[in-house]
């Protein structure tokens, strides 16, 4: 591999490196230890909804292979890495009684990393609803809000000294627009009034577990946004007007009460008759200020004005000049740097992690002689590494950079049809191959980007 150090992308003294994870798509054992079933555990057996009719039944195995995942982690160099918990494990019900197996489980994980010498980031919820909970109206009951935060004090009091940077809340956007507008994912809605109250809930609940942590935490906590920068596909007026529609839906939906300013009001062209606003106290709750904020990228999309694409009336225009991966998401790292740059002046200079970065391509389902070959994977970690330098370069406060994924996982409804892991999974024997862009990784990690 490449030993050669140029020393033109060192990253600063202290930068975080790391890789992420989430609980659904690589644990497995889902019900297992009095763990309560999740609206995933739902979605995935219901016929029709996943590729290949997958389901996070057995995943990678992480709930029995974590320490050999611990292991895996330190031949990768990781500094740090970023899990989330599984609210029904730990709350079968979502609420009231704790599981205490459940919740040993994370406790022997948390213990397993830091004996490694590897900082634990915990996000409290990755799309994994406790399905107890969706029986009540999940994301679409306002009770919600303390439900989470009563859930977030469990985590937080028990982890207090050894987690110390937490998230709340894994890409809001996708949560409501895949599980309450468009239905892909669970738990598979279909509605744009449900879309903006989901939303606001979910907004709501990040304010309230703030609140609590401020209360009984210790540490640093934030929430993860997706974040897909927007192109006019030209300079005509109403493709303009388009990619601003898609812009608000997409990037600031969220982003922009959180920063305290409320719904961005090209919303309501959006979302029209469905569209709704909520009480200020609402808003001041979630405008609570955090310490950090997580930034999950993989792509941009160029739109253009499309009438009859519901309910955003923008298309994106296939940008057929550059690579697209296996999620056909076009491979274009300056909209890193763009993107970033962008945050970090609409958060005021707030400290950003790249707690995503990665990308799906073509990967054999086993390893041939040791190795995984994965020359798209190593162009693409490469090139965002140098993007997001650049944003470091322009003054962006960026801290670390979490790669997406540790593992080959459940791609959720896409199934195990999707690789995107630094470490390929053989999904028939569980085992483990650094591919060659995990190799390239832990050289990255040891030079602090020197050998890019
Ligand atoms: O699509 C790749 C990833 N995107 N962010 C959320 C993760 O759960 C996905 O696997
Ligand atoms: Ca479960």
């Amino acid at each position: 591999m490449i030993t050669k150090d140029t020393g033109n992308y060192l990253f600063p003294e202290g930068f975080l490196w790391g890789a992420a994870t989430a609980a659904y798509q690589i644990e497995g054992s889902s019900m297992a230890d009095g763990a309560g079933a999740s609206i995933w555990d739902r979605f995935s057996h219901t016929p029709g909804n996943m590729r290949d009719g997958d389901t996070g039944d057995v995943a990678c195995d992480h709930y029995n292979k974590w320490r050999e995942d611990i292991q895996l982690m330190k031949r990768l160099n990781l500094q740090a890495y970023r899990f989330s918990v599984s609210w029904s494990r730990v709350m079968p019900e979502g609420r009231g009684a704790i599981n205490e197996k459940g919740l040993a489980f994370y406790d022997r994980l948390v213990d397993g990393l830091l004996e490694a010498g590897i900082e634990p980031l915990c996000t409290l919820y990755h799309w994994d609803l406790p399905a107890a909970l969706d029986d009540r109206g999940g994301w679409l009951n306002p009770d919600i809000a303390d439900w989470f935060a009563d859930y977030g004090q469990v985590l937080f009091e028990k982890f207090k000294g050894r987690v110390k940077t937490w998230g709340t809340i894994n890409e809001p956007w996708v949560i409501v627009d895949g599980g309450y507008l468009h239905g892909a994912l669970a738990p598979g809605h279909r509605s744009a009034f449900e879309a903006m109250i989901a939303g606001h809930n979910i907004l709501r609940a990040h304010g309230a577990a703030v609140k609590r942590f401020r209360q009984v935490g210790e540490g640093d906590i934030g929430i993860v946004l997706n974040i897909e920068p927007k192109y006019p596909a030209s300079d005509r007026p109403e493709d303009e007007a388009a990619r601003r529609r898609a812009d608000a839906q997409m990037n600031r939906w969220f982003l922009d009460p959180l920063m305290g300013r409320g719904y961005p009001q090209e919303l309501e062209d959006v979302y029209g008759e469905a569209y709704r606003d909520f009480p200020q106290a609402d808003f001041d709750l979630i405008a609570q200020p955090t310490d950090w904020m997580g930034l999950n990228w993989y792509t941009r999309s160029v739109p253009e004005n499309a009438p009859d694409a519901w309910p955003v009336r923008a298309r994106p225009v296939k940008q057929v000049q550059h690579a697209h991966t296996e999620t056909g998401w076009e491979v274009y790292p300056p909209a890193l740097t763009d993107t970033l740059v962008w945050l970090h002046e609409q958060t005021n200079g707030l400290p950003l992690m790249i707690t995503e970065n990665g990308s799906a391509w073509y990967d054999p389902p086993h390893a041939i002689d040791g190795r995984v070959h994965d020359p798209m994977r190593v162009e693409y970690l490469k090139n965002h590494l140098k993007a997001a330098h650049d944003a470091i370069g322009k003054g962006v406060d960026l801290r670390g950079y979490m790669a997406w994924s540790l593992l080959d996982n459940l791609e959720w409804s896409l199934g195990y049809s999707k690789r995107f892991g630094i470490t390929h999974v053989n999904f028939q024997t569980q085992e483990r191959t650094i591919k060659d862009s995990g190799l390239l990784y832990a050289e990255v990690i040891k030079s602090n980007g020197g050998v890019l």
